[in-house]
C-alpha cells in the first residue's frame, strides 16, 4: 500500500468542487491507498500516467472521471510516498502539471515548487526593464534591490540559482512582487520579500530559517535532503495522511483549511513540545491568532493526563461561544471526550463563578451610567474639579491595576499612565470619595467587573489553582485584575500560559506590565505576519489608518524597556479590490448608498450572513437595520445573537465586530462627530497622557472595523468625514 501525502491546494481545489465530483475525488484516493505499488502501475481504472511533456520527470496524473485529473508527485528515492498535488479538470491538470518543478529548499529543507515557463519569461522581462530603468537614470547600471547582500548570503538562506539569477535582476520591491508563489517557490520568496523589506540575513535567518529547525549556516555544509524528506519537511502545506481513519476525516470531515495546516510560526507555537513558562504569540488582525490559540489547546488535552483541565478564555461572551464551536470542530469525533476537560468562557464569567461559589451570590454589575452615577454620589460634597470619569480612571487604572488595598499604598504608589500630578493632599482625599464609592455600591450589591475579578483574584489566591494549562485570546484587552484572576487560577510552571493577542486592536482603556503581575515571557513569543482572512488591498489600506500611532508591545506598558510593536512585514497572499471610501451629503444618501451596495454585494452572490455593517452606535446601527429591512433586505442585529445558521446581513456596533470576520464589511457614520467621540476622549487639558491613549483607541476601533472584512470593504461618512480616515482617503 503506497503511503499518501495531500498538498495544501489539493485540498483547496476539493473544498472548490461540487458534492458529487468531492466523492468521486475520495474515491479515486481510497482505491489509490487500496492498491499496492505494483498493482497502482497497473490499474486500468487510476490509469497512473507519466507526462511525457512534463519538466519535472516525477509528475504523474490518475483519472478521476472521465474529465478529472488529479496530479501527483511520484517518489524517486526508493521511498513510496506519493503526493497528490492538484484535482483539476483533465486540460487544466496537465497543463499545470507540465510546467512545475519540484525541488527541496537547501535551508529550509521543505518541497517547494515553481513554475518553470513564466520564470524563465520572468528573466527576459526583467533585463529589459533594469536596462530600460539604468537608460532612464542615465547609469550604466541600474541600482539592484538586492545589491547589499552577497551570492553567499542568499545561498545561505536557501535562494538557489534559478532564483538567485533572477534576484539579481530585481530594481525594486514591484518586480519581486511580480513574482509571488506560486511563480517563485514560497519558501525562496517569504526570504527575499523579508530581505526586501529591510529585515536583515540575521533576522531572516531567525525566523525564518531557523525554527523550520536547520542549524547548519552554511548552504555549502548542508547535506541534500530527499524528496520524501522534502514531504515531510512541509508540514504547513504538505500533510500525510496516516491511515484509512484520518483519510477519511480529511475528505469527510476536514473541509476547513485550518485544521489540517498551519504556517510555520502557528505550528512551532501550536505544537511546541513544552513551554518553560508563559508564551505568547502576536499578530495583526486574520493572522491566525485564534487558530493557534485552539490548537495549543488540542495539543495540551492530548499531551495532558485525564485530571490537567485546560481553561481557555476570549474577551466577549459571543466569541467564547464561537470559540466553543471551534474547537469541537478541530477536536472532532475522534477527540471529542477531551471536550470534558476544557473551560470555555471569558474571564468575567469565570470570576462572577468564583464569587458566586464564595458568597452564594455575585454583585449585581454596574452598568457605565450606573457606575457614573455612583461617582457623583460619591463626590457630593467634595470641593475641586475632580470628575466622574476622572474617578472611574483612577480607580479602575491606578488602584484596581495596582491591586493597592491601603490608603498608605495608594499615597505612595507611581501611578503610570496618569498624565496628572497628585499631591499628598489630593491623593488623601481621593483615597476617601474612592471608599465612599466602594461602601455606597457594595451596599447596594452592585460592583463594576473589574472590581468582581479583583474580588474573585483574591478568593483563588486563597484557594488555590484550578487548571493546568491557561490560554487566552484576545489578550490585548485584558485588565491587570482580569490577569490576576488568570494568574491566580494556575500555579506557575511550565506551558502554564499562552497567550495571543495584538496591541494594534486595544479597544478598551487596559495597561498592562504581564511582569509586574508574574507573567514573564522573555524568549517565549513569536509574532505571525501572514495574514489569512483579508485581500493585501485592504490590509495595506486598513493598516495606513494606524500609521504613527505609538503601539506599546503585548503587556509591556509602563516597563522602561517597553518596545514600539509594528506591522512590518505584515501581508496576505489574498488581492482583490481597493477599499471604498466614500462621502455623502446628507444621512438620507448615505443609507441609500449603503443599501445599493449590499443589494449589489447579495446579487454578486455573497450570502447575507456573510456581509456585516457596523457603525460606532447602536442608534446608527438601530437605523441601518430599520432602513435595510424596508429595502425589502434581510438583516439581523448581531446583539441579538442571532448564531451562524440565522440568514441575514448583520448588523453591529464597531466593538462587537471584535474577533468576527466577513466577506464584505461597510463601516457607516464615520463622521468627525462620533470618530473620535468626545465623551469617550478625556481632553488634553485633565489628563494628556490619558488623552493619547484615548485617542489610540480610537484609532484602533476603527482598525478593528475595518480589518473583519475578507474581500470587500466600504467606508462611508456623511457630512464632516472623520480625521482618523485622513490617512486613506485623500
Ligand atoms: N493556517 C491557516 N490556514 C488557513 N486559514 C487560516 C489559517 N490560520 C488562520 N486561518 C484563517 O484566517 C482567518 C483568521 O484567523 P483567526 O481568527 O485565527 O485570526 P486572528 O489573528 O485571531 O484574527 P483577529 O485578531 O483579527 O481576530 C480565519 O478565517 C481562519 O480560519
Amino acid at each position: 500500500m503506497p503511503r499518501l501525502a495531500l498538498s495544501e491546494d489539493f485540498f483547496t481545489d476539493l473544498i472548490a468542487l461540487q458534492r458529487p465530483v468531492q466523492k468521486e475525488v475520495g474515491d479515486a484516493v481510497r482505491h489509490f491507498r487500496s492498491l499496492d505499488v505494483h498493482t497502482l502501475h497497473a490499474s486500468k481504472g487510476l490509469h497512473l500516467e507519466k507526462l511525457e511533456q512534463a519538466r519535472d520527470s516525477r509528475v504523474r496524473t490518475i483519472r478521476i472521471t472521465r474529465g478529472m485529473r488529479a496530479v501527483l508527485l511520484a517518489p524517486d528515492d526508493g521511498s513510496d510516498l506519493y503526493t497528490l498535488l492538484r484535482v483539476a479538470p483533465h486540460d487544466a491538470a496537465i497543463n499545470w502539471a507540465c510546467k512545475r518543478v519540484f525541488s527541496a529548499n537547501s535551508a529550509t529543507g521543505g518541497l517547494e515548487v515553481r513554475n518553470v515557463d513564466v520564470l524563465e519569461q520572468m528573466e527576459t522581462y526583467l533585463a529589459t526593464e533594469a536596462r530600460k530603468a539604468a537608460q532612464d537614470a542615465d547609469a550604466p547600471q541600474a541600482p539592484r534591490l538586492f545589491a547589499a547582500h552577497s551570492d553567499t548570503v542568499l545561498r545561505d538562506l536557501g535562494i538557489d540559482d534559478q532564483v538567485l539569477g533572477l534576484a539579481r535582476l530585481c530594481t525594486d520591491i514591484g518586480n519581486l512582487r511580480l513574482m509571488k508563489p506560486p511563480i517563485l517557490p514560497a519558501d525562496q520568496y517569504e526570504v527575499l520579500e523579508f530581505l526586501a523589506e529591510g529585515f536583515g540575513p540575521e533576522d531572516v535567518w531567525e525566523q525564518l530559517i531557523a525554527p523550520r529547525g536547520q542549524t547548519v549556516r552554511s548552504a555549502d555544509e548542508r547535506t541534500p535532503v530527499t524528496l520524501t524528506e522534502a514531504v515531510l519537511n512541509t508540514p504547513h502545506r504538505l500533510v500525510e495522511v496516516s491511515g484509512p481513519q484520518e483519510l477519511e476525516r480529511i475528505l469527510t470531515e476536514d473541509l476547513v483549511r485550518w485544521r489540517v495546516f498551519l504556517h510555520p510560526t502557528q505550528r512551532r507555537h501550536a505544537l511546541h513540545a513544552g513551554f518553560n513558562g508563559p508564551a505568547q504569540v502576536t499578530g495583526g488582525p486574520g493572522t491566525g491568532k485564534t487558530v493557534v490559540a485552539l490548537h495549543r489547546v488540542r495539543h495540551l488535552l492530548r499531551q495532558g493526563g485525564p485530571d490537567d483541565r485546560v481553561l481557555l478564555t476570549t474577551f466577549t461572551r459571543a466569541m467564547a461561544s464561537s470559540l466553543r464551536d471551534s474547537l469541537a470542530l478541530l477536536l472532532g469525533d475522534a477527540d471529542v471526550h477531551l471536550l470534558a476537560r476544557v473551560d470555555v468562557t471569558t474571564v468575567d464569567s469565570l470570576a462572577s463563578g468564583i464569587v458566586r461559589e464564595k458568597r452564594r451570590s455575585v454583585p449585581k454589575p454596574l452598568t457605565t451610567g450606573g457606575e457614573k452615577a455612583a461617582w457623583e454620589r460619591a463626590l457630593r460634597g467634595e470641593q475641586g474639579d475632580w470628575t466622574p470619569q476622572f474617578m472611574v480612571q483612577e480607580f479602575r487604572n491606578v488602584v484596581l491595576a495596582q491591586d493597592i488595598r491601603t490608603k498608605e499604598a495608594y499615597l505612595a504608589s507611581r501611578r503610570p499612565g496618569r498624565g496628572t500630578q497628585l499631591g499628598h493632599v489630593q491623593r488623601d482625599r481621593l483615597w476617601d470619595v474612592m471608599q465612599r464609592f466602594v461602601n455606597d455600591v457594595l451596599a447596594r450589591d452592585q460592583a463594576t467587573y473589574t472590581m468582581i475579578c479583583d474580588r474573585a483574584a483574591q478568593s483563588l489566591t486563597a484557594a488555590g489553582p484550578r487548571y493546568r494549562h491557561v490560554v487566552v485570546d484576545e489578550a490585548q484587552d485584558l485588565h491587570p485584575a482580569q490577569w490576576r484572576v488568570l494568574r491566580a487560577a494556575v500555579a506557575p510552571q511550565a506551558d502554564d500560559m499562552f497567550l495571543v493577542g495584538d496591541p494594534h486592536q486595544r479597544i478598551y482603556d487596559t495597561r498592562v506590565s504581564l511582569r509586574s503581575l508574574g507573567i514573564h515571557i522573555t524568549g517565549r513569543s513569536a509574532r505571525l505576519r501572514v495574514n489569512y482572512r483579508s485581500t493585501e488591498e485592504i490590509l495595506h489600506w486598513s493598516a495606513s489608518l494606524l500609521d504613527g500611532q505609538p503601539v506599546v508591545r503585548l503587556g509591556e506598558d509602563g516597563q522602561d524597556d517597553a518596545a514600539a510593536d509594528t506591522l512590518r512585514g505584515y501581508r496576505s497572499e489574498l488581492h482583490g479590490r481597493m477599499p471604498d471610501a466614500v462621502g455623502h451629503t446628507s444621512q438620507e444618501k448615505e443609507l441609500t448608498a449603503l443599501a445599493k451596495q449590499v443589494r449589489a454585494w447579495i446579487e454578486g452572490g455573497v450570502k447575507p450572513s456573510e456581509i456585516a455593517v457596523c457603525a460606532r452606535f447602536n442608534t446608527l446601527a438601530d437605523t441601518v437595520i430599520s432602513r435595510l429591512r424596508r429595502e425589502g433586505l434581510p438583516v439581523v442585529a448581531v446583539k441579538d445573537d442571532p448564531g451562524p445558521a440565522a440568514e441575514g446581513v448583520r448588523v453591529a456596533t464597531m466593538y462587537a465586530m471584535k474577533g468576527l470576520e466577513f466577506r464584505c464589511v461597510a463601516v457607516v457614520g464615520l463622521t468627525s462627530a462620533v470618530l473620535p467621540y468626545a465623551q469617550q476622549v478625556t481632553p488634553v487639558s485633565v489628563d494628556p497622557v490619558q488623552n493619547r491613549q484615548d485617542l489610540l483607541a480610537e484609532h484602533c476601533l476603527l482598525f478593528v472595523a475595518c480589518t473583519r472584512a475578507r474581500d470587500a470593504l466600504a467606508v462611508s461618512w456623511n457630512g464632516e468625514r472623520s480625521p482618523l480616515l485622513d490617512p486613506v482617503a485623500g
